[in-house]
């Protein structure tokens, strides 16, 4: 079994591109392409396991060794600040971080004199990072889902969210104010699986560096 590569991957959005990616070096997993509740198919052949995880737990997987190798938004790394290699920027997953609020609150607003305010966010370590950066105190509102809800409802004046196409903010009467981070997905590998399967992990590091960076010279 020591030989075997164990991935985890996010069920959600990410887990498709990562397949793809993965595929585009032979890592392929014939069990994942049927619609399964399953958690955790291999290819034996090739001995690579994959995990289907939430992703804001795949770094946790990572850093205790259940996988050797992980794929999640930079947005969580940021958040949770974990001790782990991140040898490749996958370029996909590509979303913003941003600070937003209502419209008709933006009008009158200047982000310059804000002082102390409340913000609702799945964020809250990076909020607090990057307001104290400017000397602006936040009051904190921690959560877990449909975060442009909060000042619809009173529950926050601001809110810091990931931003794509940007219907959800438009949606909902919310306008940006201002980009915390540029977001994509990352390869994360634990430690010291990186020094016992040196060969297998390096192979992968190396192959993945080389499809994205084939991408990178085809997009203008
Ligand atoms: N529009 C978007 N909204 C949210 N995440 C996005 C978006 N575009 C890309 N991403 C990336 O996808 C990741 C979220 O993936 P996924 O959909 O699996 O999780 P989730 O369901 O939002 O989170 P969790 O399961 O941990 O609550 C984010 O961490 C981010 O890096
Ligand atoms: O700019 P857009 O393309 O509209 O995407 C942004 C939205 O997508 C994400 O939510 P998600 O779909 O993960 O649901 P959630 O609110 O339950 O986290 C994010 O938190 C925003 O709400």
């Amino acid at each position: 079994m020591s030989d075997w590569i164990t991935f985890a991957l996010p069920k959600g959005r990410i887990m498709k591109d990562s397949m793809e990616l993965f595929g585009r070096i032979g890592i392929t997993c014939s069990e994942m392409e049927g619609d399964s509740r399953k958690l955790v198919f291999e290819n034996r052949e090739e001995r690579l396991r994959f995990m289907a995880v939430r992703a804001t737990d795949v770094p946790t997987y990572v850093e205790y060794g259940c996988a050797d190798l992980g794929v999640v938004g930079k947005d969580t790394l940021l958040e949770q600040g974990k001790d782990l290699y991140e040898p490749v920027d996958l370029k996909f997953g590509y979303c913003r971080l941003v600070v937003a609020e209502p419209k008709a609150l933006r009008a009158g607003d200047d982000p310059n004199n804000w002082s102390n305010i409340r913000v609702a966010t799945k964020y809250p370590n990076i909020t607090e990072r990057f307001f104290a950066a400017k000397g602006i105190q936040v009051e904190l509102i921690k959560l877990y889902g449909s975060i442009e809800l909060a000042p619809l409802v009173g529950l926050s004046e601001r809110i810091v969210d990931l931003v794509s196409t940007g219907a959800t903010l438009r949606d909902n009467g919310m306008v940006e104010v201002e980009t915390i981070a540029e977001i994509t997905s990352r390869l994360i590998v634990n430690r010291a699986s990186l020094k016992t399967k040196h060969q297998r992990i390096g192979a992968i590091i190396d192959g993945l560096e080389r499809v994205v960076g084939e991408d990178v010279r085809i997009s203008p």
